[in-house]
């Protein structure tokens, strides 16, 4: 037993280089080529903490995530969650991480919801006490009462997300691992998950690694933020550090009584107008309400909204060039 205490994850210089073999020129030649996935990435995260983890496409974030819970093996580098090397120990590693993939689900599809919890009760061999406690718990936060006999087939998308996160959560897992927790869902069962995580977070102290494209998940849910891209970690720090770096913008929507002219306001810059709609950036780091104040005292308003920068305008800025040049030069 050492005696110091160890980040719960931690990564050195972590690699996953694939080889893709593509066609080439004549009949029966192929080629061999690398993708450098994940390039050398090192950070370390507390236990309790709730992190996310962004970057553009094909930045490499689901192949970390892979690597994190031992789907796949690393070309390189060292990897350890709860002290455990994720590749040589998956089923072990499996008691005590719970992982959510937005876009494809764990249940079994024709079962009613209540079924699938039974057969993971029975998977990962939960003591029948602590089964019966986490789903209660499970069902009254995330109000899967009226769900739990449907057919998960049947279920809305935000209402099987809601499933499949109870179902990650139902043997206690220390940590848990979200793909995009939030794609495709309305606003309001946005605004459930992410008061869940955050009560799971506080209450119980589990571990978080946060995967969205979704910058108000990040906003409303982390503390701390990682970017990366081509494989490798280009930031890692608080969010408005990010938007300082990235020199981002936020939006400000102004619907108009009627057409006029851009609005001339100091701290916010005219973008482009469509009939009475108007849209004036500003830094996103400073605040919106003496804009807002401004704009309102001295045009005629019906409606006003701010829009968050996405987090992939977000990263081009930072790093140059749009996200479809960066694509190009992975190529
Ligand atoms: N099994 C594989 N074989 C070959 N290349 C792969 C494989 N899995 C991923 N890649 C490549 O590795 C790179 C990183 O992919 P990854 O899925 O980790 O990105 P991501 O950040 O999760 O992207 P997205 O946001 O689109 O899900 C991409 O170039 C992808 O094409």
């Amino acid at each position: 037993m050492t005696s110091h205490i160890e980040p719960f994850i931690e990564l050195e210089n972590l690699e996953k280089v694939f080889t893709v073999r593509r066609k080439a020129a004549g009949l029966f030649r192929r080629e061999k080529s690398e993708v450098r996935a994940v390039d050398g990435i090192s950070f370390a995260v507390e236990r309790g903490e709730m992190v996310g983890y962004i970057g553009p496409n094909g930045a490499g974030k689901s192949t970390t995530i892979k690597m994190l819970t031992g789907i796949l093996t690393p070309s390189g580098g060292r990897l350890r969650v709860a002290g455990i090397d994720p590749a040589r120990e998956r089923t072990r590693l499996a008691q005590r991480i719970g992982v959510v993939f937005g876009q494809r689900t764990t249940l079994w599809w024709d079962l009613p919801l209540k079924d699938s919890y039974r057969l993971m009760h029975r998977m990962y061999r939960i003591p029948d006490a602590r089964f019966r406690e986490n789903l209660d718990r499970c069902v009254e936060l995330l109000e899967l009462g009226e769900l739990l006999d449907v057919p998960v087939r049947q279920l809305s998308l935000g209402q099987r997300m809601r499933g499949d996160i109870a179902a990650a959560l139902l043997h206690d897992p220390e940590v848990l691992y979200l793909d995009e927790p939030t794609i495709g869902l309305d606003v309001v069962s946005k605004a459930r998950v992410r008061e869940f995580l955050s009560h799971l977070n506080t209450t119980q102290g589990t571990t978080v690694l946060l995967t969205t494209h979704d910058l108000t998940d990040i906003e409303q849910l982390c503390s701390r933020v990682m970017v990366i891209d081509h494989g490798r970690l280009m930031y890692d720090g608080k969010l408005s550090g990010l938007h300082a770096v990235g020199e981002s913008e936020r939006l400000l929507v102004v619907d108009l009584e009627r057409e006029l002219p851009p609005i001339d306001v100091p701290g916010a810059r005219f973008v482009r107008s469509e009939g009475p709609r108007q849209w004036l950036a500003f830094p996103a780091t400073a605040s919106a309400a003496p804009l807002v104040a401004e704009v309102a005292a001295a045009y005629p308003l019906i409606d006003l909204s701010v829009r968050e920068p996405d987090i992939e305008t977000v990263i081009a800025k930072m790093y140059g060039g749009t996200r479809d040049e960066r694509r190009e030069s992975l190529m």
